[in-house]
């Protein structure tokens, strides 16, 4: 069992590829073979979670998701029933939401052998349960299914609800069987119905089964799932034998070993990076000039050699005298030479970064755009053709939109973009022959097709709602644009940044108050 994230790069697979995976391994073992597996991993794991506790409950739902509750179930009785003192201080209880004899077969078995053990049935969440005790969400997995779509089963929905409001409103850590009950294992989005009327009162723990999935971790998940830890049920898929297919449709991102510097090495080892945005308050009475300046502060300790930055600020020329950051050097927009650096355009940009579109999508050799560069781009098609015709002439760039800049490009809305993120990921790169990385819970990052050695897709497992602030965007854009410069790949470049971006995050001093500004100046590493 693996703790989430690890030091290494984990396949994600979607539902259509587990059920493959699941069909070759259980044609390979004896019958009720991976549910015992699955109902063993669920019980280690929540003796783990709860060694104290007095009281575990499981809410068995219609399928086979149930049916590793309840070998779950099954297993925990039986080590109890091994250790009688034991089992005085502590109850497994059981709800299922369908009658045994309407469940799957494996689920049959799973009930018959949690019966057997001698576990008590319950039709309700006990309400004595406290913080030391463990619920198990065992309701949904893999096969949810629309909920209006057809089934022979009617009023299944009830007291599945019910049964699942309980759960999500329990004071008492809750450990998932496989998924978080109700999301959708692909996307990472709550169906219609299931998404929690309120945050969680309490920890959240999944134990992902046979392979992880995306909606694990984007959109929804991190929260839904909490911490994720995975079973590969010993099929060899954690230990990086997947078969020939189905192939991942996402690889969850680390990086890997960093090279050190070397000795002999100055500053021009590590790259030119030059930042372009930063409206002024002479324009329209809007200044920006700070995202400029965070992209600029990112880029200089995210290691590139040199940082220029232009402000698109006509009364900035005499801002050199009083820059906050002497190592950055300022430049008026037309002076600096905008084909022999790594450019990030857009940061602040306001208004008046549009009339300059034109020559910096001409002529930046690796460029991350990001902000107003993108709202321009998606209004003006003769940008957007520029933008798609870079790749072929040998220019490289980067994509940085959060849900409604990714919305506002692919012409739809932010509902739809967050529905399907690592779809809309894909088909920004796709669309503008570009990397994508779409921001927000679970960043995803799309390289363009032929890229050597891309992936299809990567998810960053690090960050979270502390870089919900004003300008961490900014500095994300300036770490990328200096890890290109330093010569890595612009897929890489970009889903490393977006990792150790979310990894200052995750691990920020508790004295230090977070702020963008505050990020940029601890991204070094
Ligand atoms: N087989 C094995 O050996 C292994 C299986 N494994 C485990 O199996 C899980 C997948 O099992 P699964 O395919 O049975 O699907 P599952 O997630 O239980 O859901 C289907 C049930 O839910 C119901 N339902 C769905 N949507 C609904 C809705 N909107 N509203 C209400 N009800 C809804 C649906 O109802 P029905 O359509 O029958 O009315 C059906 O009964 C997987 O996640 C993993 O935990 C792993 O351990 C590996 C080994
Ligand atoms: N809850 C969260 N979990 C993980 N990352 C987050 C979260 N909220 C924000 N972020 C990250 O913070 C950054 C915010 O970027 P953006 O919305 O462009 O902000 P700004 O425009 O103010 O700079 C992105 O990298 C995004 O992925």
């Amino acid at each position: 069992m693996l703790r989430i994230p690890t030091s290494t790069a984990l396949p994600l697979f979607d539902t259509a590829a587990t059920r493959t995976l699941e069909q070759q391994a259980a044609a390979r073992l004896p019958a009720h073979s991976l549910m015992q597996r699955a109902g063993a991993g669920l019980a280690r794991l929540a003796r783990a979670i709860a060694p104290h506790a007095r009281c575990i409950w499981i809410a068995c739902g219609p399928g086979n998701n149930g049916g590793d509750g309840l070998q779950a179930a099954a297993w925990l009785q039986q080590s109890l029933n091994a250790a009688p003192e034991k089992a005085r201080s502590c109850r497994i209880l059981v709800s299922c939401v369908r009658e045994r004899a309407h469940m799957p077969a494996d689920a049959r078995a799973a009930w018959d052998a949690a019966h057997e053990a001698g576990v008590q049935w319950t039709e309700h969440m006990p309400a004595d349960m406290g913080p030391q005790d463990l619920c198990i969400d065992a309701l949904l997995g893999i096969g949810l299914r629309q909920p209006g779509a057809a089934s022979p089963h009617t009023g299944t929905n009830e007291r599945l609800l019910t049964v699942l409001r309980g759960l999500q409103s329990s004071t008492s850590p809750v450990l998932c069987a496989d998924i978080a009950s109700g999301l959708d294992a692909d996307t990472g989005q709550y169906l219609p119905g299931f998404a929690p009327l309120n945050a969680p009162a309490s920890a959240r723990h999944t134990l992902a089964l046979l392979t992880l999935q995306p909606g694990l971790f984007t959109g929804s998940g991190r929260d839904a799932c909490g911490q994720i830890w995975w079973d590969d049920l010993d099929t060899g898929l954690a230990k990086g034998r997947p078969p020939l297919t189905p192939l991942p449709c996402a690889q969850l991102f680390s990086p890997g070993a960093s090279a050190p510097r070397p000795h002999a090495s100055h500053k021009g080892s590590f790259g030119d990076v030059a930042i372009l945005g930063g409206e002024g308050l002479g324009q329209r009475g809007l200044s920006m000039t700070g995202a400029a300046w965070l992209a600029a502060l990112a880029a200089l300790h995210g290691g590139a050699g040199r940082v220029m930055l232009a402000l698109l600020d006509a009364s900035a020329g005499s801002g050199q005298a009083t820059a906050p950051w002497p190592e950055i050097m300022l430049r008026s927009p037309e002076a600096q030479d905008w084909r022999s650096t790594t450019v990030a355009c857009g940061c602040g940009g306001g208004m008046a970064v549009r009339s300059w579109l034109p020559r910096i999508l001409d002529q930046a050799p690796r460029l991350v755009l990001d902000a107003d560069a993108l709202n321009a781009i998606a209004e003006d098609e003769s940008l957007a053709l520029l933008l798609k015709e870079r790749r072929r002439r040998d220019l490289h760039t980067v994509l940085t939109p959060h849900p409604l800049e990714a919305a506002r490009l692919l012409k739809t809305n932010t509902a739809q973009v967050q529905s399907q993120r690592l779809r809309a990921a894909r088909q920004l790169a796709q669309r503008f022959d570009c990397t994508a990385l779409l921001k927000g819970s679970g960043t995803v990052i799309a390289g363009p097709q032929e890229e050597n050695d891309a992936p299809p897709c990567w998810i960053n497992p690090t960050g979270n709602a502390r870089l919900s602030t004003g300008g961490t965007g900014d500095v994300l854009a300036g770490l990328i644009a200096a890890l290109w410069a330093q010569g890595l790949q612009p897929t890489q470049a970009a889903a490393l940044a977006a990792w150790r971006h979310g990894f200052a995050a995750d691990h920020w001093p508790a004295h230090i108050p977070f702020s963008a500004s505050a990020l940029a100046q601890r991204l070094g590493g």
